[in-house]
């Protein structure tokens, strides 16, 4: 697709749902002409050691153009060294950074959005001119900087404390000048890191708005967090780490269709007894309603003509598993 055609996607979502961010104090904003080519960015059997700690081991995994990718894992997984070795920041002890199949190179980088772990804002600077600042060191010009900067900030309903002093403004307002920060210049690829911690509800719907903008253009979005739950609503792809290493990567139902599927149980009568049916773990009894793992089908069957013979059986039923029981199994 050329470089000036404009995105339907995200008109169409803005003429869907035509109040959507307006009313969440969002100013609507010209579509985005999406990139020339697209844009996968990809690292190969990433590797980074401290000392004897292997931080990163042998990470490979895919950002794909126009998706939100979620990067999530305990503390100490490995994700921000992760990051922070996809933008250039942390050496690589082996293993490479790909963008569309070749090594990322310096100036690939300039082009990317970063927002890093530890917040990069000066307390006692007004909030424009760091936006100004930020996005002069990635080599765009200082008009367009701080153009965009304050259309940026308008749009966040942040127009007029534009010369306030970041320590003047909220941790959520600031949280939205440091993403802001990352978007400037129209970047090729966003690496975010935990771009959503302490923001409210309003605010991530916000940002996501603004994200949503950026894949509809073909932009791939890495972020990290630990909110499964947002991830779990956000995401078209997920990558899970453990211990430095990959343990599943794929769309949310790609993943689902793996995790273990529990059953939910139903009675007329108090549901307790099935913690004593063998092949049957109850993971959770309350009152009347059991969530069960079965061993097998002989289990399954086992355990529902126990049940008939106990009295009423109002349901037996599959339950996909959520986003947080997968990450506990593979991260357990
Ligand atoms: N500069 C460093 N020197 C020594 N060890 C480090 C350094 N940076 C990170 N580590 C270690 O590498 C491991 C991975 O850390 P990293 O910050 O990448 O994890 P993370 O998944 O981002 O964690 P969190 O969710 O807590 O931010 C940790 O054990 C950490 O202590």
């Amino acid at each position: 697709m050329a470089g000036s055609d404009l995105v339907s996607g995200g008109r169409l979502r803005r003429e869907a749902d035509p109040a959507g961010s307006a009313l969440r104090g969002i100013r609507p904003w010209p579509v985005l002409p999406r990139l020339g080519a697209m844009s996968t960015l990809e690292v190969r059997d990433l590797t980074r050691t401290f000392g004897d700690l292997r931080a990163v081991d042998g990470v490979s995994f895919a950002a794909r153009d126009g998706m939100l990718t979620g990067f999530v894992g305990s503390n100490g997984a490995g994700k921000t060294s992760t990051m922070r070795m996809m933008m250039g920041v942390l050496a690589i002890t082996s293993g490479e950074v790909l963008l569309d199949g070749a090594p990322v190179t310096r100036a690939d980088r300039r082009t990317f959005g970063y927002m890093p772990e530890e917040r990069g804002l000066y307390p006692k600077q007004p909030a424009l001119d760091q936006l100004v600042y930020l996005a002069r060191l990635r080599g765009i010009p200082a008009a367009q900087a701080r153009t965009e900067a304050m259309d940026h900030l308008e749009r966040l309903g942040l127009g007029e404390r534009a010369k306030d002093h970041v320590e003047k403004l909220s941790l959520g307002n600031q949280q939205r000048v440091q993403i802001t920060a990352a978007l400037m210049g129209r970047p090729r690829a966003l690496i975010l890191d935990e771009p959503f911690s302490g923001l409210d509800p309003s605010a991530v719907d916000d940002m996501v708005d603004l994200l949503r903008e950026h894949t509809a253009r073909g932009v791939p979005v890495l972020f990290s967090s630990h909110q499964l739950d947002l991830v779990e609503r956000l995401c078209e792809r997920l990558v899970i780490l453990r211990g430095g290493r990959v343990v599943a990567d794929g769309t949310p139902a790609d993943l689902q269709s793996t995790g273990t599927v529990r059953h939910r149980l139903v009675l007329g009568g108090d549901a307790g007894w099935v913690r004593g049916v063998p092949g049957v773990h109850a993971v959770d009894v309350d009152g009347t309603t059991a969530l069960v793992e079965l061993v097998d089908d002989a289990a399954a069957q086992r355990l529902l003509a126990s049940a008939l013979e106990r009295g009423t059986v109002h349901e037996l039923s599959p339950v996909r598993p959520s986003l947080a029981q997968i990450y506990r199994e593979v991260t357990s």
